[in-house]
């Protein structure tokens, strides 16, 4: 009999996990940048799926431990959040593959696109976008640990996607890793993690406020040219970032509500997403 007769053997497909990729079924083509883990290309897979693709330079990634956190990775899904499509795991080096984003990170979008494009309204909406993907990942207890407007990706129509979640655990850089050395985020880390490394959906949270910050100020570094230890000093003595010139001071009011010193004082995403919604009803 033909086999297409006979019921597939129980274990088909078990052997090719389904977060698993095909080298075959991926054709790679232009270079989209640099990231922590090396050069990340565009890639066509299945010959009509749009995807971008990580290269894993040798040493850049704890490799078993992030291919085991693949599986959970590829479910969860969010329209507000880059998917991952899988993992090129047979041979060395590894690809992450993931949903393609037509116009690269957010931060670097605001600060090419023109102001009269970016009005206010379309600014709340990019937060309130990259909000509804964090408080999907805060409903998963699934902590970003590096939020920030550089860690974020635009598609067509300002669609707005958080990428890059939950990777900062499998970086091996300890200049990246350690919060003394020259890569960490210290700019977008509330007190708690400046002084035990304590992550959670609330310093995410301190994150997205800085990260409202950086959208209303269409793409400005936050605390300007300041050294880590200064902006470690400023934050720990309570002092937070300035309105953004012509902000409204509902918006502001958020960003200061995420800046709260102590975790519990500040909202959870959940209470965000509602509070930014009024917003944008109400006043734009
Ligand atoms: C540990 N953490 C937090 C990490 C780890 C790795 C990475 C990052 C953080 C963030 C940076 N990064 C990285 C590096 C390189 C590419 C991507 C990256 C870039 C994309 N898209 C584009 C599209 C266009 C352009 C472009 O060249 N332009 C210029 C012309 O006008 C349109 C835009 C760039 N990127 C994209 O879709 N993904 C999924 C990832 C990404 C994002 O993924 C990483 O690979």
């Amino acid at each position: 009999t033909t086999p297409c007769d006979r019921p597939a053997p129980p274990t088909a497909g078990l052997s090719h996990d389904k977060w698993e990729i095909d080298h075959s079924e991926l054709v790679l083509m232009e270079e989209l940048g640099m990231g922590q883990f090396g050069v990340v290309r565009r890639g066509m897979w299945r010959g009509r799926i749009d995807t971008a693709v990580k290269m894993m330079k040798e040493g850049t990634m704890s490799e078993d431990d992030f291919i085991d956190e693949a599986k959970v990775m590829t479910k969860l899904q969010h329209q507000n959040l880059v998917q991952l499509y899988g993992v090129c795991s047979k041979h060395r080096p590894i690809y992450i593959v993931t949903e393609y984003m037509r116009h690269g990170s957010l931060f670097n979008y605001l600060r090419r696109t023109s102001p009269d494009q970016l009005g206010h309204a379309v600014l709340l909406d990019m937060c309130i976008q990259v909000c509804r993907g964090m408080a999907y990942l805060e409903r998963h207890n699934y902590i970003h640990r590096d939020l920030a407007a550089r860690n974020c990706l635009v598609g067509d129509e300002n669609v707005v996607k958080v990428a890059d979640f939950g990777l900062a655990r499998y970086v091996l850089d300890d200049q990246y890793t350690s919060s003394g050395g020259s890569k960490f985020p210290i700019k977008w880390a509330p007190p708690e993690v400046l002084n035990f490394t304590r992550f959670s959906s609330k310093s995410d949270v301190w994150a997205f406020g800085v990260l409202m910050w950086e959208v209303f100020t269409c793409g400005k570094v936050p605390y300007g040219r300041m050294t880590n230890s200064e902006v470690v000093d400023k934050v720990l003595q309570r002092e937070v970032l300035e309105k953004p010139k012509g902000c409204l001071n509902e918006i502001y009011n958020v960003m200061r509500a995420c800046w709260g010193h102590k975790p519990e004082d500040r909202p959870s995403f959940r209470v965000l997403k509602d509070q930014l919604a009024v917003i944008s009803q109400s006043v734009l």
